[in-house]
């Protein structure tokens, strides 16, 4: 309808250009017009946004990092209501102001929002459109999501208890102890550890492996890659057959650096899984079942990289997010030391019961870890603004018309940060997730939603859960009172804690025992 009425005026303009014929007949077309277009002039109302100008639009008055963005768009969301309109440069940005938006437009219109905005640089010429973060909705990414939620999903085939040990857990209590200062790396070591003994049975054993670095390089170029307004490309695909052309631009260089990069997160550990396989010596591991389910689908790139990229998102999607979860929670330890003790409690009670750590399949025994994991999940979003969606097809929401190819953006810190849902949001308060009058889950916003609802949400609340287990019942952590703490986080296409220093102790004599024990199995 959009274009109809576009045509029309550009018709119009032509006409009135041409003189005296028009100038009878313009009443009735214009008549005409009002009377077959009437219904649509009221749909194609937009929703409302910010000032905008000229060729631009309003895209100027999107703010650069995500967090400045999730507090001002609560702030719109007061003057604008539910969604907020951007656009500008042939592009629209759609953001979903509150949970209520977010059910009516993310959820129940999953059919229509599944879409990832076409991404030339990333996707098409680097080759991430394989990885299923960035492909359309069809039978191929079904096809994926499916066999990722059997591997990594809630009953997944996989022993998780023998593929997540303790005696990772351990090495990494026990190195934390020697040098507390690397907080961050051993966190980063762990969730590594874990993701890739998962994907392919595959055990780094220090910092530097070299696949730990390659693999990191290869998302920090991704998060590079992705930055709106940074690749011409993105905003006029057809150039990608001009500047690949173009001397000077260093764009083929940079692309076939990214190309290796992106090889080696996805086909490298494949073909390392594949020759490990025929030479019997393969360990159990996503990969290596996915390559023994589909044998015929391994022997073109093409294929090789379909089966790459289902064992590659565990490392791709599981590393970085969890690592920040993990981090927030040396930091909410510390400021809530009410929390600290009732987790103490609990996991004291199940180790002087057991005489070891609980295994990815005794979460229940333990509820107020859980409710733990669950308030980081809110009080330290990972994703505030999640990875856009794109609207395939135009759609009406509450009077107005957001057309087709619009990017959507869930501004999940808004909801994880309103008050009528969480009474007095900045305190971190496990107990909200218990009992019987428990709020919201923030599995139901801080991991997506709709068609694609993060696949690891079981896999991350098991890591958490083994790795909480295991520090909360060897350590004591507290705030050092030469360096003062802050609820302040690095803005990234991921949020992470700004880095911080803690006091890290061993609780008492038995600790050293359970690490031994860990280690030991
Ligand atoms: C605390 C941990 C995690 C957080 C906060 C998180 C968050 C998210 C979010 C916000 C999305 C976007 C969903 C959407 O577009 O609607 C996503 C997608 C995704 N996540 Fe996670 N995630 C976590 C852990 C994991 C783990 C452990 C895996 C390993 C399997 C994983 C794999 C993926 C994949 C493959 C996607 C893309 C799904 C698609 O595009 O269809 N994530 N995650």
């Amino acid at each position: 309808m959009t274009r109809a009425l576009t045509t029309f005026l550009s018709l119009f303009e032509s006409f009135h250009s041409s003189g005296s014929v028009v100038a009878c007949a313009a009443p009735f077309l214009i008549t005409l017009v009002l009377v077959l277009f009437r219904p649509s002039l009221t749909r194609t109302k937009l929703p409302p946004g910010p000032m905008a100008f000229p060729f631009v639009g309003n895209l100027l008055s999107l703010p650069t990092t995500q967090k400045a963005q999730g507090l001002r768009d609560m702030e719109q969301s007061k003057s604008y209501g539910d969604i907020t309109y951007f656009h500008g440069l042939g592009q629209s940005l759609v953001i979903l102001n509150n949970r209520h938006a977010m059910s009516e437009l993310f959820i129940r219109r999953s059919d229509i929002t599944g879409g990832r905005p076409t991404l030339t640089m990333c996707g098409e010429l680097v080759g991430y459109n394989k990885a299923i973060v960035l492909k359309q909705p069809g039978k191929e990414f079904r096809e994926m999501r499916k066999e990722l939620g059997a591997a990594v999903g809630k009953g997944s085939a996989l022993s998780r208890n023998k593929l997540l040990r303790h005696q990772e857990l351990g090495r990494y209590l026990s190195n934390l102890l020697e040098t507390p200062s690397l907080l961050f790396e051993h966190n980063r070591w762990l969730i590594g550890t874990y993701t890739l003994s998962i994907a392919y049975g595959y055990r780094p054993t220090k910092f530097n492996d070299t696949f730990i670095i390659a693999a990191e390089r290869a998302l920090a170029e991704f998060v590079d890659l992705i930055q709106p307004g940074t690749w011409i490309v993105d905003l006029f695909p057809f150039l990608k057959h001009v500047v690949l052309r173009l001397p000077f631009t260093r764009y083929k260089e940079t692309i076939s650096r990214y190309q290796e990069s992106q090889k080696a997160l996805s086909i490298t550990p494949f073909r390392m899984v594949k020759s490990q396989l025929a030479r019997g010596t393969a360990p159990e591991s996503v990969c290596a079942t996915l390559i023994n389910k589909f044998p015929t689908r391994s022997t073109t790139e093409e294929d090789e990289a379909y089966l790459a990229w289902i064992a590659g998102n565990i490392y791709a999607g599981g590393s970085d997010t969890t690592v920040s979860s993990l981090c927030s929670f040396y930091l909410a330890m510390c400021l809530s030391p009410t929390a600290k003790k009732k987790a103490q409690a609990e996991i004291d009670a199940f180790t002087e019961r057991m005489d070891r750590f609980p295994n990815a399949n005794e979460k229940d025994r333990c509820p107020y870890i859980c409710a733990l994991i669950s308030e980081l999940y809110r009080w330290a979003i990972v994703a505030p603004l999640g990875i856009p969606h794109m609207f395939t097809e135009d759609v009406e929401y509450n009077g107005y018309l957001i057309p087709r190819n619009t990017t959507i953006l869930v501004n999940a810190w808004a909801i994880s940060q309103d008050p009528e849902i969480y009474p007095e949001p900045d305190q971190f308060r496990p107990e909200r997730f218990l009992g019987n009058k428990q709020q919201l889950d923030p599995r139901e916003y801080a991991f997506g939603g709709g068609r694609r609802l993060c696949p690891g949400i079981d896999l991350a609340d098991t890591m958490m859960f083994l790795a909480l287990s295991g520090i909360l019942a060897v350590f004591e952590i507290c705030p050092l009172p030469s360096c003062p703490l802050s609820y302040a986080f690095r803005d990234a296409f991921s949020r992470h804690p700004l880095p911080f220093e803690c006091s890290i102790t061993v609780r008492s004599s038995r600790a050293q025992d359970w690490i031994n024990v860990a280690l030991a199995e």
